[in-house]
C-alpha cells in the first residue's frame, strides 16, 4: 500500500526527475517534479509537501552547491516548518554538512540506492507530521490556557483594612517567583487569592492548576502529582503526566496542604527541593518549571507543630505568607461584596435593579459567618431568588438568632437554631431536605471545616462541595 505523502522533486536534469518519479510513485502518494528551481516558490504556496527533494547544483559544470545553499535557505524563508533533503554529489560530504547546518533534515548522494532513499523519505515524512501534529497540539494548548485563564476571573472585593493590605502584598510578591502560603478559614477566598497571584505574575500566560490535596487518596498522591507510566501498577493502563509536569511554566495551587499526611509531606518536600519528578514505574526524573502556591485552613499554630507539619517544608513554602481573615474580622468587607453578589444574581435571576437596605447590611455585619464569603454568597443568592422586592431586606435572610449573632465564642455547642434543622427533627421525611439538613449540621457542628464535614459524612470535599452548591449551603 501506498504511504500518504506529498513530495517534491527540484532538479536540474530531467533524466534524474523521471527516474525519481518512476520510483518513488510506487511508495508514496503524490509526487510532484521541477526542472527550474526559479519556480520553488510558486510551487511551495501553492501546495503544501511533506517533503522537498533539492539538488545542491543547477547548470552544467556547477558543484560548489552556492545555488542548492540559496534555494535551501529562500524556502525555508517561505516556509520554515519544511523538510528538505538534499541531493548531492558523490563524496559531497562537506557540503551536505553545510545544508544541514542551514536547516535541511538530511541528504541523499548521488548515484542514488532506491530502498535507502525511500527509507530516508518514509523517516521525514514521519517527522514532518510529528512536527505539524506537534505544531497543533501547541496551538491548541495555548487556546485552552488561554480560555482557562479567562473564565470570568471573579474579582477580589472588599475594602477593608485587611484586605488592602493583602491586594497590596499581592501586588508586590505576584511579579516574583516566591512560593506564597494562603492561611484562612474555609470560604475566606484562599483560591481566588492564588489565582490573582497567578494573573498578576509573569507566568499569567501560562496555566493556572489546582489540585485539592484534600481530595486526593494517598494512594494516589503520587501517580496524580508525579505521573506514572503505564503498568506501573495494577490499573495504569496509560502513560500519565503528573500535575507537576503538566503545569509547566505556570502556577500550580496546592490546596488544603494542611491535610496531607507526613510521609506525603517528605516526598512532596524533595520534588519541591530538586526541581525534578520521576513518575511511578519510570527510572529517569523528568525537571519542571512551577511556582508554587500553596493553602491551608490549618490554624498557624497548627501548622508549625512538628507532628502535624513538617518545618523544612514549611520554610520552603512559606516565602510570603497571606492571611486571610475570617469575614466576621472584616466586616468592612461586608457590604461590597453583599452589593457585587446581588449584582451578578440580579443579572442571573434576571431581576433588574436589586438593593439592599441600610439596616439588612448592619445586620449581616452581625453574622457569625462560619462558612465566610461562601455562606454569604449564598445566602445572598437565596435571597435574591426568594425576595419579591426591589429592597432586600432582612426578611430575605435566613440569619441566626440577633442575639447570639456578635458573639465570639466560635466554641460554642452545635446546636438546633434554625427552623428547618427543628422541622427536621421534628421527622419531615423528604430525602433531599434530609441530606440538606445533615450536611447543614454537619457543616455547622465542624464550624464550616469542609475536611472534617466530609469525613463525619464519608464523603469526599469535592463530593461534599458539589452537595453544598446543589442545596445552596
Ligand atoms: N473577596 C472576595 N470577593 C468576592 N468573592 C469572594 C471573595 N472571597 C471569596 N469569594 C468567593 O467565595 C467563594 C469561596 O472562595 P474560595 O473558594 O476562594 O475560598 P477558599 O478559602 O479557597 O475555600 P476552601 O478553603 O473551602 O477551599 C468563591 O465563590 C469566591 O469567588
Amino acid at each position: 500500500m501506498k504511504e500518504n505523502g506529498r513530495i517534491l522533486i527540484v532538479d536540474d536534469d530531467d533524466d534524474i526527475l523521471t527516474a525519481g518519479k518512476l520510483l518513488l510513485k510506487r511508495k508514496f502518494s503524490h509526487i510532484s517534479t521541477c526542472n527550474l528551481p526559479e519556480h520553488i516558490p510558486a510551487f511551495i504556496q501553492n501546495q503544501d509537501f511533506d517533503v522537498i527533494l533539492l539538488d545542491m547544483n543547477f547548470g552544467p559544470g556547477e558543484s560548489t552547491g552556492k545555488q542548492g545553499f540559496y534555494w535551501l535557505k529562500k524556502i525555508l524563508a517561505i516556509k520554515p516548518e519544511s523538510i528538505i533533503i538534499m541531493i548531492t554529489a558523490h563524496g559531497g560530504v562537506d557540503v551536505a554538512v553545510e545544508a544541514m547546518k542551514l536547516g535541511a533534515t538530511d541528504f541523499i548522494a548521488k548515484p542514488w540506492q532506491n530502498e535507502k532513499v525511500i527509507a530516508t523519505l518514509s523517516t521525514a515524512i514521519q517527522l514532518g507530521q510529528t512536527r505539524t501534529e506537534a505544531q497543533a497540539l501547541r496551538q491548541k494548548n495555548n487556546i485552552l490556557i488561554a480560555a482557562s485563564n479567562q473564565v470570568n476571573q471573579p474579582l477580589l472585593i472588599g475594602d477593608s483594612t485587611a484586605l488592602t493590605e493583602i491586594k497590596s502584598l499581592i501586588k508586590r510578591s505576584a511579579p516574583t517567583e516566591a512560593n506564597i502560603l494562603i492561611l484562612g478559614e474555609n470560604g475566606t477566598g484562599k483560591e481566588l487569592v492564588a489565582r490573582e497571584i497567578h494573573q498578576q505574575s509573569l507566568r499569567a500566560n501560562n496555566i493556572f492548576m489546582s489540585v485539592d490535596l484534600g481530595a486526593i487518596s494517598e494512594s494516589l498522591f503520587e501517580s496524580e502529582l508525579f505521573g506514572h507510566k503505564k503498568g506501573a501498577f495494577t490499573g495504569a493502563q496509560h502513560d500519565r503526566i503528573g500535575r507537576l509536569k503538566a503545569a509547566d511554566g505556570g502556577t500550580l495551587f496546592l490546596d488544603e496542604i494542611g491535610n496531607l499526611p507526613l510521609h506525603l509531606q517528605a516526598k512532596l518536600l524533595t520534588v519541591l527541593e530538586q526541581r525534578e519528578v520521576t513518575p511511578l514505574g519510570e527510572n529517569k526524573a523528568i525537571p519542571f518549571d512551577v511556582r508554587i502556591v500553596c493553602a491551608t485552613n490549618l490554624a498557624k499554630d497548627k501548622l508549625q507543630n512538628e507532628s502535624i507539619f513538617r518545618q523544612d517544608l514549611l520554610f520552603r513554602l512559606n516565602t510570603v505568607e497571606v492571611n486571610l481573615p475570617p469575614l466576621r474580622e472584616r466586616i468592612d468587607d461586608i457590604k461590597p461584596i453583599s452589593e457585587y453578589f446581588i449584582q451578578l444574581y440580579g443579572k442571573k435571576y434576571h431581576k433588574a435593579n436589586l438593593s439592599i437596605s441600610a439596616a439588612t447590611i448592619k445586620r449581616l455585619q452581625q453574622e457569625q459567618w462560619l462558612g465566610n464569603i461562601r455562606a454569604l454568597r449564598h445566602a445572598i443568592e437565596r435571597a435574591v431568588i426568594m425576595s419579591d422586592n426591589q429592597t432586600l431586606t432582612i426578611d430575605d435572610f435566613q440569619l441566626t438568632d440577633a442575639s447570639s449573632a456578635p458573639s465570639t465564642n466560635h466554641n460554642k455547642e452545635f446546636s438546633i437554631d434554625n427552623h428547618e434543622d427543628k422541622q427536621f427533627f421534628r421527622g419531615e421525611l423528604n430525602l433531599e431536605s434530609i441530606e440538606k439538613q445533615t450536611i447543614h449540621q454537619a457543616l455547622k457542628k465542624h464550624r464550616y471545616n469542609i475536611s472534617h464535614s466530609a469525613k463525619e459524612l464519608g464523603l469526599t470535599r469535592a463530593a461534599l462541595y458539589r452537595r453544598m452548591e446543589k442545596h445552596g449551603l
